[in-house]
């Protein structure tokens, strides 16, 4: 049987080699990582969210682009943060460990807003108020940027949902608590959770394998 981890413990459990694993094991991911950071304002110090900011791998390919950048990064793994922190001693980095469903963003704050492979552990319902607090943080004319795993159709959506929800029960697992399991969400569904929120267009721009971007725009 599968026994599901926490989703902070799960993934600094997995720090050592996170980073090759993403980029071999993953499909397209050296090409996603360069593309999602090539859409991201490169305006001198402009202000940008990171959801699930991890070690930072987007971010690998943004510094570089706009160094002056200034990025504010939430996660719940704190190993995973603190690796990132090393990374990138030298630049304007706010770093929050916490869940992004519960950490203020403030109202027009960000330029932009990114997350990479973070957001398919979650169902509609908990993303639409989420997406809504997105919303408000976005300066006017600020986009969001979401590269994640998606489910190719509604089948494949409802049996991962029914998959956690049979471990949860078998492993008597609390409700309120995040565990690492994959539920990601079917295109037509992230978008609508986007324009649920309040987004005023979503843009399918590309998709490897599994892994699909939307550009959202304030
Ligand atoms: C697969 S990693 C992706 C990290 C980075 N964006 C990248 O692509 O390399 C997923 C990250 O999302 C974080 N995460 C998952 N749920 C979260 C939540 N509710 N709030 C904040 N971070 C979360 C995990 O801790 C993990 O670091």
């Amino acid at each position: 049987m599968e026994q599901l981890e926490t989703m902070g413990a799960f993934f600094d459990n997995r720090l050592n080699g996170y980073e090759e694993h993403q980029l071999n094991v993953i499909d397209g991911a050296k090409t996603f990582y360069p593309f999602t950071a090539s859409l991201l304002p490169t305006t001198p110090k402009c202000r940008i969210l990171d959801l699930g900011c991890g070690t930072g791998l987007e971010l690998n390919e943004y510094f570089p682009r706009n160094p002056t950048a200034s990025v504010t990064g939430i996660d719940l793994a704190a190993g995973m943060l603190e690796r990132l922190k090393e990374k990138f001693s030298d630049k304007a980095l706010t770093l929050i460990q916490g869940s992004y469903f519960t950490v203020p963003f403030g109202t027009a704050q960000f330029d932009a807003a990114v997350s990479v492979e973070s957001l398919h552990h979650f169902s509609q319902e908990q993303k639409v108020p989420l997406y809504r607090k997105l919303h408000a943080a976005l300066k006017d004319g600020g986009f969001f940027i979401l590269t994640d795993y998606m489910a190719e159709n509604d089948g494949e959506e409802q049996l991962h949902f029914a998959e956690l929800a049979r471990l949860r029960a078998e492993q008597h697992l609390p409700q309120d608590t995040f565990f690492h399991y994959d539920t990601p969400l079917t295109r037509a569904h992230e978008t609508e959770a986007l324009t649920d929120a309040g987004f005023s267009k979503v843009e399918f721009l590309r998709q490897w394998s599994g892994t699909v971007l939307l550009k959202a725009y304030k």
